[in-house]
């Protein structure tokens, strides 16, 4: 894993942002992978500021999120279909069919689940996956525990992901118990894969996966048998780690 060092949030998201945008000049067709949460917002603003000096242009490329929680429709605002709608799709010139998030509100979710899979090999594989980290060291909705070999499924979330989460919604409750999530062989088909830590709350995170073992115990740690992957972590992310 190649890691860049960054001052703080802003250099992250800046740099997030230029990652992103020579692989969209490089390739005449992108295929990327994103991903919600706090950590990547930076990187969406910094990604229409640019759409709108002319920088770049969305037109060619398809767009498959990682997760969506069961049982919330699209309209939700908790749902990362509104999320992504929000900070980045209504913002910019990317084709409404070619932004990718699994349905949630989907009466047949397996169905979604295979349906979703599908979807990403035609695309010819995912060339570029935006990830964050989970506390727990989950990647999408991961949780640890789940086997390397998953392909997108639904998950049940852990209660300290939902209370992580729970910070979106007026209260834990409100957290769906499910959610769809690509699964870590899908993540890891990707050409590359691009990182994102930041802040304090994330160190121990970053130090069990730099240091730790490869282990489903600590979903993360699969991504250092990835020949691709570049982990942008600002200084309070890397505070824990010993180099
Ligand atoms: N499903 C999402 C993940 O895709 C995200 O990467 C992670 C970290 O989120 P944050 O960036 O807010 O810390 O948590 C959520 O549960």
């Amino acid at each position: 894993m190649r890691i860049i060092k960054v001052k703080d949030y802003d250099e992250l998201s800046r740099e997030a942002c230029n990652f992103v945008l020579n692989n969209m000049t490089q390739n005449e067709k992108l295929v990327l992978g994103l991903a919600t949460g706090s950590t990547p917002e930076g990187l969406y603003s910094n990604l229409v500021e640019s759409f709108k000096q002319g920088k770049a242009s969305f037109k060619n490329v398809i767009s498959f999120n990682l997760d969506e929680y069961v049982g919330l429709k699209a309209e939700d605002p908790q749902s990362y279909r509104h999320y992504m709608n929000e900070k980045l799709f209504s913002h910019v010139d990317i084709l409404d069919e070619n932004a990718h998030v699994p349905n949630g509100a989907s009466i047949n979710i397996e169905q979604e689940c295979k349906d979703y899979e599908k979807l990403i090999e035609d695309s010819g594989k995912i060339d570029v996956q935006i990830l964050g980290l989970g506390l727990n060291g989950h990647i999408g909705f991961n949780e640890p525990g789940t086997p390397f070999s998953s392909r997108t499924h639904i998950v049940d979330l852990n209660e300290s992901t939902r209370e992580a989460n729970s910070r979106f919604f007026h209260s834990i409750e409100e957290v769906p118990t499910k959610a769809v999530t690509m699964g870590i062989e899908t993540i890891m088909e990707s050409k590359k894969i691009l990182l994102l830590v930041s802040g304090k709350n994330k160190a121990e995170a970053v130090a069990k996966l730099m240091n730790g073992d490869v282990s489903t115990k600590f979903p993360a740690s699969v991504l250092k048998q990835h020949k691709n992957v570049t982990v942008i972590a600002d200084e309070d992310a890397l505070s824990e780690l010993k180099i």
